[in-house]
Parts: C-alpha cells; structure tokens; sequence
C-alpha cells in the first residue's frame, strides 16, 4: 500500500516513515510538510534515521498516494483534509487539538471522504477506552458516588492541553454516567467536589510519549485505570492499521474502534 505521510518530519511523522519502511505491506511515496520547514527536499527516510528512501520531503500535492496519514497541526491537517477531497484520497486523521469548527469541517467531509479520526492511534489506548466505558457504567449508581479524574502525561513539546485522547476519555465517561461538568485543574478555593464533575490534569515534563490515568475515586477505594506508552511507535503502528482498513472503505467518519474491530 502506497502511503504520503503529512507532518513527515515531525516526532510522529518520523515514526511512521520509519514503521512503515521496515514493513513490506507499506511503501512510503509521499513525505508532506509546510511550504516554510527547513528540511522540504531533504529525504524523509534520512530524517527519519533509515536510510535513503528516495522520497523528498515536499508540500502537498498530487502523488499516487493510496491513503494519506496526517500528524501535523490542526490548520495543516485542515489543509490537508481539504486536499484529499478534491483527490479523493482516504485520510486517516491523528492530529489533536481542533477546535469546533475544525472538528465540524472534519465531520461534514467524511460525509463524500473515508476518514478514520482518532486521538489516539494506540491499540492499548483504545482497548482502555471501552474498559473505562464499562466501568463508568458499572459504577454511576454507586449511592456514594464516585469521582472520575484524568491525569495525563506528556513530553514537553506537546502544544495543546489537555490532550486530545484525556478529552476523549473524559466523553466517554460523561456519557456513560451522565455527567457533564468538566473542569481543568484547580486552584483557589473550589469547595467541596460537586458529584457531577470530571477533572482532567495535564503534566507535561521530559520525552514522555503519552500516559494516561482515569481516576475512580469512591469513599474506601479507588479504581485507575493506567495505560502509558514507553515510546512513540504504538501510535505509528495503530496509524498504519487505520490505513491499511480505511483504503476500501465508503465515505464516513470512523474510529479505532472500528479499524480494531472493539
Ligand atoms: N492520534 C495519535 O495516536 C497521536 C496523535 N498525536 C498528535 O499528532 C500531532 C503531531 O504530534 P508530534 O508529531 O509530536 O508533533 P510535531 O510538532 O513533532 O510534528 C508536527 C509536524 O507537523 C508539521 N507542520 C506544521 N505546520 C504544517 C503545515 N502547514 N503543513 C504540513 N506540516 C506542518 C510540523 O512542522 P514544523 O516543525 O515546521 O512546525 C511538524 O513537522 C499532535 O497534534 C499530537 O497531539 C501525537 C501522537 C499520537
Ligand atoms: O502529542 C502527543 O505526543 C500525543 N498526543 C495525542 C493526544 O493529544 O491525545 C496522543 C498521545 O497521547 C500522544
């Protein structure tokens, strides 16, 4: 399968080139970046430390790209999203931190485009998604309640906070419980925890690649559900699994649930 891979030179995108390279099933003929980055005619496999792959880092534009996997910037994966439509390329969206209108665009176009759009590529990520969802359910009626947080880790380059996937768990547990109070960190004096609250923390410190930790706090136990990546390839492999099953798909908006089959 023929893959351009958008934000190619970026921390992701450099996993991807990289994972994708050292599998047969893949061919890597697009490398995309902004008009502006540095690196544009540079070879992505050089930048991604395996070799030449003959394959310039360019802007986007037309290739005989089966599929387009974006990690770049949400203005840039707008950019990008807009391109696939006119080409009629499927996309496999990965980029975080959209805001409403970007995530109405995204919605609208999979209306005429197969997307795959998730905030977490990560198998593992995905699996706790659903574990949470159970015990959401499990426990709304507690009739001593029970406090959901999230606590999410990440290295300290990343630009948007809370992450993509926190937010994503912190919906699954609103709807699950029917809760719909979110608040981001504390200070001052907040008073007493009202029950229908979630909380999401976001520390960023050091190279880490992604953890998150949802909290279920009950008076007498606490249940956490813990998932934390020890480097970035999850994500480029989960990516590669989203566009190796988007490729024959109709349009519509889909997620790793139904690339996982979860
Ligand atoms: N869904 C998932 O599984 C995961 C999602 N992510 C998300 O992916 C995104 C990228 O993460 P990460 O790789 O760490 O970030 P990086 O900043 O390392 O990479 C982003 C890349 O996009 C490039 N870019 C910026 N503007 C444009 C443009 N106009 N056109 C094309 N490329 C552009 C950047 O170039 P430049 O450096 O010049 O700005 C950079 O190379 C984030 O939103 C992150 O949250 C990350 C990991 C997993
Ligand atoms: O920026 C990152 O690194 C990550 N971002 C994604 C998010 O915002 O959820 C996924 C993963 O946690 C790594």
């Amino acid at each position: 399968m023929k893959i351009a891979v958008h934000g190619a030179a970026g921390r992701m995108g450099q996993r991807v080139v990289a994972v994708a390279s050292a599998d047969s099933r893949y061919q890597v003929v697009a490398a995309l970046e902004s008009a502006t980055h540095p690196a544009l005619g540079q070879d992505a496999g050089l930048l991604a430390g395996v070799g030449n792959l003959g394959v310039p880092l360019a802007v986007v534009g037309e290739s005989d790209a089966d599929v387009v996997i974006d990690f770049s910037v949400p203005d840039a994966a707008i950019a990008v999203l807009t391109h696939c439509l006119e080409f009629k390329k499927p996309l496999v969206i990965a980029t975080t931190g959209f805001d409403v209108p970007q995530d109405e665009f995204i919605r609208e176009s999979a209306r005429t485009l197969p997307i795959v759009w998730a905030p977490s590529m990560s198998p593992a990520v995905n699996l706790l998604m659903k574990l949470t969802e159970i015990a959401a359910i499990s426990l709304r009626e507690l009739p001593t309640g029970v406090d959901v947080e999230i606590i999410e880790r990440h290295h300290r380059f990343k630009e948007d906070a809370p992450s993509g996937t926190a937010l994503r768990f912190g919906n699954i547990v609103a709807e699950a419980m029917g809760q719909s109070s979110h608040i981001h960190g504390r200070h001052g004096r907040p008073g007493e925890r009202p029950r229908n609250e979630i909380g999401y923390h976001a520390l960023r410190s050091g190279d880490n690649p992604g953890e998150h930790t949802i909290v279920f706090g009950m008076l007498g136990e606490t249940i956490e559900l813990k998932v934390a990546a020890s480097n970035r390839d999850c994500y480029a492999q989960g990516a590669l699994l989203a566009a190796d099953w988007i490729i024959d798909k109709p349009a519509g908006l889909y997620s790793m649930n139904d690339v996982l089959g979860l």
